[in-house]
C-alpha cells in the first residue's frame, strides 16, 4: 500500500460501503469513505487492485481500510465523482464474484432519457449503442431507458421503432434475439414537448415508478436540434432531475456556431447544471484510435522522445467522405465543414496529438493540458485556408449531384463541404511544424486518419539509394481511424536480392488482422463513460471556448467577405488549391503519394 498523508480521515472499509466522498487535508489527497455495511469476504486489496487495473486513470491506494486517491490538486469534485461509481461499480462487482448482495448496486438505479428519440441519431447510434451495452454486460443491473420526443407512440411502438434498428454488428451473435427481448422490454416512452415543465413532470413519475425507491440515477441524452437544448435542460433539471443520485446531460453537437453563441448556450446551460453534469460529446474522442492516441504515445519508448519539432516535419489530421450532405443540407448548410469537422473533431484530435504528457489519466489532467494546446495555437490565417464546394459530377452513366442541388440547401449557397487549413501551435515542442487539416463531402473515398511525416536522416548514407526527393524517403506513421483501422509505420528497406536498393514498406498493425474482437461504435464507449461519470472524452467548457476562439475569426472573415469556395466534382480528391496550400508550407498531403 501506498503510504499518503497521516492525517486522511478514513473510515473503516469493513464497516461500511462507498457513500460518500470529502477532501482530506485541503490538498492533493482526497479519501472515499465507506459508510455502511459492506458485502462480507471481500478483500480490500484485491478491489483496489481491479479498480486500478480498470480505471488506468487515477491513483487509487487503500489506507487505513479507505480508497484514497493522490492524483494532483487539479482533480475536482467532478473526477471524485466518477470515482465514486467506478468504486461502486468495482464493489458491486466484487459482491456478486463472492455470491452475497451488494448494498452498492442494488439500491441504485440508472435511467436513461433519450430526448428527441424519434430522430436520426437516436434510431441510428444511441439505442444501438445502448443495445450492445446491455449485450456486453456493461449498463448496470437496474436500469431503464427512456425515449422521450414530440411524436405520439406507445412503449410498444417504440420498441418495434428500436427493434429495426439494432441491425448493428451486436446482432450478428448468437443469442441476440432473446437479449434483444430482454433489453426492449426495458425500453419504455412518453411523448411530450421539449419545453413543457408539465410533461417532464409526467416523465419523472413515470421514472419514479421504475426507480421502485432505489437511489436513481438519471442520464439525459439530447438528441435534439440546438434551438430546444436549453428548453430541454430546463425541464428535465427542474422537473425530472433525481432527488437522491446524480443527473447528467449529453449535449449532442453543435455547441453554437462561433465564440458568441458557444457563450450563450454555456451560460444558458449553466443557468440549470453544473459544469460537472454536462457531458459535451465529440464522437471522435471515443472512436478506438483516437483512444489509441495516448497510449502509443506514452507507453512506447520509440514514439515520446520523437514527438516534437526535432523530429517531426508535420502533421495531418484528414477526413473524407464518399457522400455528399443528402438529407442533411438544411442543417449543415447553417454550420459548413468547418464547424462540422475541423472545429471539433479534427482539433480535439490535433490537441490529443499534440498536449504535453499529463499528470496523470485522471479527466481533469488530459483536459488541462489539450486546452494548453488550443491556447498555444496561432490565429489561423485566411490564406493558410481553402474552401470548396462539391459540384455536379457523372461517372459511368451516373450523375452525382451538386451540393446546392440538395433541395434544403438554399440556391448560391456558399458554404464550403471542403476545406484545408494549416495551423501552428507556438510553443517550445512544435514552434514551427505545420498542422495539416483538410476535410471533405463528397470526395472519392471515406476515410479518417492521421499522418505523421518524419524529418530526413541527416546524412543518411542511403540517400543515393532513396532518390533525390529527401522528404520522399521519410518516414511516416499514419494512424487510420476508419475504416479499416491500422497503425503502419513507412520504412525505408533494403529491396531483397544482391543489389542495393531501397523501398518504402509498411510496419503494419492492421487491427483486424491482430484482434479479433469487433470495435465497439463510439457512442458505446461515450455512453458507458457518461454513465460511469468518466469525463475524459467530453469537452469540457474551457476546452469549447478555446476551440471557438480559433476559428470564430476566420469564420467571420470567410462569411462576411463571401469567399466564393473552389468548386469540385463529386467523388474527385477535392480541389487542387489543398495541394498548393501544402506546397507553401512545403507538405505533400500523405494521402496522394503512390504508396499511400
Ligand atoms: N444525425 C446525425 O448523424 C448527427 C446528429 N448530431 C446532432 O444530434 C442532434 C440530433 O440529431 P438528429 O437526430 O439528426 O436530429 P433530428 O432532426 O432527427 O431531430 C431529432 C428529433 O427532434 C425533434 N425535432 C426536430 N426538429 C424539431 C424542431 N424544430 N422543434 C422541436 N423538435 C424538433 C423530432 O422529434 P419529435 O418531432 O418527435 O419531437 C426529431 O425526431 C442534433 O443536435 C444534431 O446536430 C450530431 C452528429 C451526427
Ligand atoms: O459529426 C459528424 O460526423 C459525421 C461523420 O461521423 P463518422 O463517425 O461517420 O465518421 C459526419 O457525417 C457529420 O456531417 C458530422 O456532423
Amino acid at each position: 500500500m501506498a503510504a499518503l498523508s497521516s492525517s486522511v480521515t478514513t473510515r473503516s472499509y469493513h464497516s461500511g460501503y462507498l457513500a460518500s466522498f470529502s477532501p482530506v487535508n485541503g490538498d492533493r489527497h482526497r479519501s472515499l469513505s465507506f459508510l455502511s455495511a459492506s458485502p462480507q469476504g471481500l478483500n480490500p486489496l484485491d478491489l483496489c487492485v481491479r479498480f486500478q487495473r480498470k480505471s488506468g486513470r487515477a491513483s487509487v491506494f487503500m489506507q487505513d481500510g479507505a480508497i484514497v486517491t493522490n492524483s494532483n490538486s487539479s482533480e475536482s469534485k467532478t473526477s471524485l465523482k466518477g470515482l465514486k461509481d467506478e468504486v461502486l461499480s468495482a464493489l458491486s462487482q466484487e459482491a456478486a464474484k463472492v455470491g452475497v448482495e451488494s448494498d452498492g448496486q442494488s439500491q441504485s438505479t440508472v435511467s436513461i432519457t433519450v430526448v428527441g428519440a424519434s430522430g436520426d441519431l437516436a434510431k441510428k447510434k444511441i439505442f444501438p449503442a445502448l443495445f450492445a451495452l446491455y449485450y456486453e454486460g456493461c449498463l448496470p443491473e437496474h436500469f431503464t431507458i427512456f425515449g422521450y420526443s414530440r411524436s405520439k407512440m406507445t412503449d410498444v411502438e417504440l420498441r418495434n421503432m428500436v427493434s429495426k434498428t439494432l441491425t448493428c454488428r451486436i446482432d450478428k451473435r448468437a443469442n441476440c434475439g432473446e437479449k434483444m427481448e430482454e433489453f426492449l422490454k426495458r425500453c419504455f416512452y412518453h411523448s411530450g414537448q421539449y419545453d413543457s415543465q408539465e410533461h417532464f413532470t409526467e416523465l419523472d413519475k413515470k421514472l419514479k415508478e421504475h426507480e421502485a425507491g432505489r437511489i436513481s440515477n438519471r442520464l439525459f441524452y439530447l438528441s435534439i436540434p440546438p434551438n430546444i437544448f436549453v428548453d430541454a435542460v430546463k425541464c428535465a433539471s427542474t422537473s425530472a432531475s433525481s432527488v437522491n443520485g446524480w443527473t447528467r446531460v449529453i449535449v449532442e453537437k453543435p455547441f453554437g456556431r462561433d465564440s458568441e453563441t458557444s457563450a450563450a448556450l454555456t451560460k444558458s446551460l449553466k443557468q440549470y447544471l453544473e459544469e460537472d453534469q454536462i457531458f459535451r460529446i465529440d464522437h471522435y474522442l471515443g472512436k478506438e484510435l483516437v483512444e489509441n492516441l495516448s497510449v502509443l504515445r506514452f507507453s512506447n519508448l520509440i514514439f515520446e522522445p520523437l514527438w516534437s519539432r526535432q523530429y517531426i516535419r508535420n502533421v495531418q489530421f484528414i477526413f473524407s467522405e464518399d457522400f455528399g450532405t443528402e438529407g442533411r443540407g438544411g442543417y449543415f448548410d447553417n454550420y459548413g465543414i468547418i464547424r462540422d469537422i475541423m472545429q471539433n473533431h479534427l482539433l480535439q484530435i490535433l490537441a490529443l496529438f499534440a498536449m504535453e504528457t499529463p499528470v496523470s489519466l485522471d479527466a481533469e489532467d488530459i483536459r488541462n493540458e489539450k486546452v494548453k494546446v488550443l491556447r498555444s495555437m496561432r490565429p489561423i490565417r485566411v490564406e493558410d485556408v481553402v474552401i470548396g464546394q462539391y459540384k455536379s459530377h457523372t461517372k459511368g452513366g451516373v450523375t452525382y449531384p451538386a451540393y446546392t442541388d440538395d433541395k434544403t440547401v438554399p440556391k448560391g449557397s456558399l458554404t464550403p463541404t471542403f476545406a484545408a487549413a494549416a495551423l501552428f501551435i507556438d510553443n517550445a515542442r512544435w514552434d514551427g511544424v505545420p498542422f495539416l487539416m483538410k476535410a471533405g463531402k463528397a470526395l472519392h473515398t471515406r476515410s479518417a486518419e492521421i499522418r505523421v511525416q518524419f524529418r530526413h536522416v541527416p546524412g543518411n548514407l542511403y540517400n543515393r539509394n532513396t532518390g533525390s526527393d529527401l522528404d520522399q524517403a521519410t518516414n511516416e506513421l499514419v494512424i487510420r481511424v476508419q475504416p479499416d483501422e491500422a497503425i503502419y509505420l513507412k520504412i525505408n528497406n533494403k529491396v531483397p536480392g544482391l543489389g542495393m536498393r531501397l523501398d518504402r514498406s509498411n510496419l503494419n498493425l492492421l487491427y483486424s488482422a491482430r484482434y479479433s474482437k469487433e470495435i465497439p461504435d463510439a457512442y458505446e464507449r461515450l455512453l458507458l463513460d457518461a454513465i460511469e461519470g468518466e469525463r475524459r472524452l467530453f469537452i469540457r467548457s474551457d476546452e469549447l471556448d478555446a476551440a471557438w476562439s480559433l476559428f470564430t475569426p476566420l469564420l467571420k472573415e470567410i462569411e462576411e467577405k463571401k469567399r466564393i469556395p473552389e468548386y469540385y466534382p463529386y467523388g474527385s480528391r477535392g480541389p487542387v488549391g489543398a495541394h498548393y496550400l501544402a506546397a507553401k508550407h512545403k507538405v505533400q498531403w500523405g494521402d496522394v503519394s503512390i504508396d499511400q
